[in-house]
C-alpha cells in the first residue's frame, strides 16, 4: 500500500502514534483543580544538573508561558512530562490519579499529553483534511484504509478542527503548499484530532510575522478552558498576549511565578533574564 508507505517513512521518531498505543484504561481526575503536578523533580546529565529540585503546578484548564534563558531546563522539563526523559528523582502526577513516571511514552500520549515541537512536521504530500485525518485515523487504527470513508460524526469533527485552526477555505490544500504559520496551525489541529487534556506547545511563533504571531495568540487562548496550555516561548511580545500566569525557569527551577507585570518587575528575573537584551 503505496500511501502507508509513503506515511511509514515520513513518521517521526519523535513523535508518538496512538496506534502504537496500548490504552492504559486510566482516567483523568482533575477534581482538586491542578491537571499537572511536577515536584521536586532533579535531572542530571553527566554530572551536570539541568533540572534541580523543581517544582511546578498547572491549573486545568490554563493557560501557562514558561520562559527562562538558554538552558534553563525548559525543554528537559516538556521532556519529563511526555516520558522522553526521566528524573533521577521526584515525582510527576497527571491529574490526582496518573503517576506519569510509571507510563510509557505511548502511554503518556494516551491519556491525553499532546506535544508540539517547534519545527512543523505536517505530511506535506497530502492534504490540510487528510493530515487531520490521518491524525484521528491513528486513533481508529485504520491507516491501511486512508480514504475510507468517515462517518458523520468524524466529518463534524474535523470541520470543527479546521474552523478553530482557522484553516476551513484551505482544506483541500496540499499540506506542503502552506505558509509557514499555516503549518503550525495544522499541526496543533492535528494534536486536537485527539482531543488531549494537556497540550504542550514549543515556541510556536518563532519564524512567523506578526500576523501569524496575531492568529497563533488568538488560537491558543481559544484552547485553553476546553483543554490546558503550556507554551515554551522566548518572544516576550507574544507571551505578553497570551499570559495569565508565566513561570521563568533559571537554571532548571522556578525563580519567579505570577502575572506578566509581576514577573517582569522581579528584580531576579531581570538580572538573569531580560536585563540585557528581552528574552535571551
Ligand atoms: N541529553 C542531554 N545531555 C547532556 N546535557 C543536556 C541534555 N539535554 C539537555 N542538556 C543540558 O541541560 C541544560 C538544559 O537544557 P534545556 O534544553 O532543557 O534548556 P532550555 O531552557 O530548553 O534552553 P533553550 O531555551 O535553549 O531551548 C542545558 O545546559 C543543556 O545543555
Amino acid at each position: 500500500m503505496k500511501t502507508l508507505d509513503t506515511l511509514r517513512t515520513t513518521m517521526r521518531r519523535d513523535q508518538v502514534w496512538e496506534i502504537m498505543v496500548p490504552k492504559t484504561g486510566l482516567e483523568l481526575d482533575i477534581s482538586h483543580g491542578t491537571i499537572l503536578y511536577l515536584e521536586d523533580i532533579s535531572v542530571t546529565f553527566d554530572g551536570f544538573r539541568a533540572i534541580d529540585r523543581l517544582n511546578l503546578y498547572i491549573d486545568a484548564g490554563e493557560l501557562r508561558c514558561i520562559i527562562g534563558p538558554n538552558g534553563a531546563g525548559k525543554t528537559t522539563m516538556m521532556d519529563i512530562i511526555t516520558g522522553k526523559t526521566r528524573p533521577d528523582t521526584g515525582t510527576a502526577w497527571f491529574g490526582q490519579t496518573i503517576d506519569l513516571l510509571r507510563l510509557s511514552e505511548p502511554e503518556i500520549a494516551s491519556v491525553g499529553i499532546g506535544r508540539k515541537f517547534q519545527k512543523p512536521t505536517v505530511f506535506e504530500h497530502h492534504s490540510v483534511m487528510e493530515n487531520l485525518e490521518l491524525a484521528m485515523a491513528a486513533d481508529k487504527r485504520v491507516w491501511p484504509t486512508l480514504v475510507a470513508r468517515l462517518t458523520p460524526e468524524q466529518h463534524a469533527r474535523i470541520d470543527a478542527v479546521l474552523e478553530t485552526i482557522g484553516l476551513q477555505a484551505h482544506r483541500a490544500r496540499r499540506a506542503g503548499a502552506l505558509s509557514h504559520g499555516q503549518k503550525q496551525w495544522l499541526e496543533i489541529g492535528m494534536l486536537l484530532m485527539q482531543d488531549p487534556h494537556l497540550l504542550l506547545v514549543d515556541e510556536p511563533v518563532a519564524g512567523m510575522t506578526h500576523q501569524e504571531m496575531d492568529r497563533t495568540a488568538e488560537l491558543l487562548k481559544s484552547l485553553a478552558g476546553r483543554h490546558t496550555v503550556v507554551v515554551v516561548e522566548h518572544d516576550m511580545d507574544f507571551v505578553r498576549s497570551i499570559a495569565n500566569k508565566v513561570t521563568v525557569l533559571h537554571q532548571g527551577s522556578v525563580l519567579a511565578e505570577g502575572t506578566m507585570d509581576e514577573v517582569q518587575n522581579d528584580a531576579r528575573v531581570i538580572e538573569v533574564y531580560l536585563g540585557g537584551d528581552e528574552g535571551h
